[in-house]
Parts: C-alpha cells; sequence; structure tokens
C-alpha cells in the first residue's frame, strides 16, 4: 500500500466523517496526523484527538493546510460550510470530495469556484470496517484525482465508479441499503424469537446466515435466485415461508422503499 502523502481535512466529524478517518487509518492509507477532523463544537472530538488525529472548528483553515477537503456535513449544512470555506480555497492545490446527499458538482462548483475539482462518493456505514460499497462520480476531475479518490475508498470497501445522475439511486440502493438489510436481519431474528430461540441466539443465527448468502453471492458470483434454487426443495418449508413472504409483498416492498428513498434523496438539498 502506498500510503497517501498530503494532508486531508474532513469537514463535519459525524457518522461518516469519523468512520471515514478511522478507516483510512486502519488500512494505512494514512496517518491520523494528516487529517484534520472539523466540527462546529470539537469537544466531541477528544478522543480522536488522543488517537492523534488534529481536531479543529476553523474549516478554512483546515482546507487551506489541506490536499483532499471531505465535504461530511448533511445537506442542509452544507451551503454555510461553503461559504465558510471560499476565502481558502485553492483550485491548484485541493480536489474535493463531497459524500451530501443529492447535491451535485456543479452545486459545489456554483458556491465555491467554477474550476475547482468535485468528486462525489457514496459511502455506506461498513466504511468503519473497512466494508463500504462507494461509488463516486464527477463531472470535471482529471483521471490522475479520480485514480487517487477511487484507490482512497479501495482502501475501506468495494468502489464502483457511476454516471453523476445516477447519484441519488446509489444512495437509496448503497448508502441507506445498509439499514434495509440491517432490518431484514432484525427482523428473521424476531421471526426466530416466535419459533422458540433466545434474542441473542437468534439474532446471532439470522447475522451468520445473512452474511453466508452475502457471501455465498460474492465468492461464487452467483445469481441470488440460482442460489435460492439450491435451497427450495420441492414441496418444502423453504419454499413454503418465502411464496408466503412475497404475497405479503416482501421483494415489492423493498422495491418501492428504495425507490422513495432515491426520490427523497435527490431533494434533501437546497440550492439556496
Ligand atoms: N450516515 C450515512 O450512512 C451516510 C451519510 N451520507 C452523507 O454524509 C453526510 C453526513 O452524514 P452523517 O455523517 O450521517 O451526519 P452527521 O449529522 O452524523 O454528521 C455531520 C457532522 O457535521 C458537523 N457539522 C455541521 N456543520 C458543520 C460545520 N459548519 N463545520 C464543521 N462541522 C459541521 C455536525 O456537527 C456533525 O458532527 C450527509 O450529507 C449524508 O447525506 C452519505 C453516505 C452514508
Ligand atoms: O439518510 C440519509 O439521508 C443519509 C444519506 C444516506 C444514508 N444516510
Amino acid at each position: 500500500m502506498n500510503k497517501f502523502k498530503g494532508k486531508i481535512a474532513i469537514l463535519g466529524s459525524g457518522n461518516i466523517g469519523v468512520s471515514l478517518a478511522k478507516g483510512l487509518v486502519k488500512s494505512n492509507y494514512a496517518t491520523a496526523d494528516q487529517i484534520t477532523l472539523t466540527r462546529r463544537n470539537i469537544s466531541g472530538l477528544t478522543a480522536l484527538a488522543k488517537e492523534g488525529f488534529v481536531v479543529s472548528d476553523d474549516n478554512a483553515a483546515a482546507v487551506a493546510a489541506a490536499d483532499i477537503v471531505v465535504l461530511a456535513v448533511l445537506p442542509q449544512q452544507l451551503n454555510n460550510l461553503l461559504s465558510q470555506i471560499l476565502p481558502a480555497v485553492d483550485p491548484q492545490k485541493q480536489v474535493f470530495i463531497s459524500v451530501a446527499s443529492g447535491v451535485s458538482c456543479i452545486d459545489i462548483r456554483n458556491k465555491i469556484g467554477e474550476t475547482v475539482q468535485v468528486i462525489r462518493a457514496m459511502p455506506n456505514t461498513a466504511i468503519a470496517i473497512g466494508q463500504s460499497m462507494t461509488c463516486v462520480a464527477t463531472d470535471n476531475a482529471t483521471a490522475e484525482n479520480v485514480a487517487e479518490v477511487t484507490r482512497m475508498f479501495e482502501t475501506v470497501g468495494a468502489v464502483v465508479k457511476i454516471n453523476e445522475d445516477l447519484m441519488t439511486s446509489a444512495t437509496a440502493l448503497c448508502a441507506c441499503g445498509i439499514a434495509f438489510f440491517l432490518r431484514a436481519i432484525r427482523a428473521a431474528s424476531q421471526g426466530g424469537v416466535e419459533i422458540g430461540f433466545h434474542a441473542d441466539e437468534a439474532l446471532k443465527m439470522a447475522v451468520q446466515t445473512a452474511k453466508g448468502a452475502a457471501d455465498l453471492l460474492l465468492q461464487m458470483q452467483s445469481h441470488p435466485e440460482q442460489e435460492i434454487d439450491k435451497v427450495t426443495s420441492p414441496k418444502g418449508c423453504t419454499i413454503a415461508g418465502l411464496n408466503e413472504m412475497e404475497h405479503h409483498g416482501f421483494s415489492s416492498s423493498l422495491i418501492k422503499g428504495i425507490k422513495l428513498s432515491a426520490a427523497k434523496a435527490g431533494a434533501l438539498y437546497t440550492k439556496e
């Protein structure tokens, strides 16, 4: 692994910002002292400062010193942040990565300068354990910067490059998707309790079963239905349960939820 040699500023140290920072250090992409974490109130970052991260409430100073700037505030907090950092933006020095849902590259350039290179990235919370599914898109960054940002996110999971117009779809499927699969696991464990297991063992069984299902697809490179066909014995109990779930809208509810999340993701940001 070639360590990144420059400085990284992560503006907005909440769920995703902190998870990304920790993931980058754990994967040896950068050392903690190369990463500045900002937050309006830095008292919540004391533990991270002890781990060696630079912590600050001065976004403009963090940007001035950085080569890579990650915008990791909520969409509704972004315009305020962009106006704070405007004086420190240097298009020759920094490349900007935005993880904010529903904010386009051009929206960001309209606030901080038309020659600024902006790459959107949509990770998910599994970034904390190096298992993110991160989608990246840009409309103006150089191939070299896209390659570096891809390399950065590959240290904390898998990366797919997509067209920017699919970014809200990626948000729903991958970033929100973590919550959807977690809820499915939780529901399975609740079913397990109804049929006789203690809650802790039911959850453990559901989690390992879900992991096995995902790993089957990843390692065998197969299609879900191909694997399902191997489970469903004729006149058996699996097809009975599966069809009952489908009669109650299992696939349909996931599809509808993902469509609604994608629509919502596209409407989270107000330009003015
Ligand atoms: N949570 C998730 O699973 C994912 C979130 N995202 C996107 O990442 C962004 C951040 O989401 P979360 O981390 O969940 O939100 P969060 O609310 O946990 O973190 C945002 C942080 O930014 C800080 N902040 C707000 N204004 C600031 C400012 N002017 N200067 C410095 N810090 C400031 C807040 O204090 C907070 O700590 C959002 O735009 C979201 O759409 C993207 C992918 C996944
Ligand atoms: O729920 C949200 O709006 C954020 C974006 C994707 C995941 N969490």
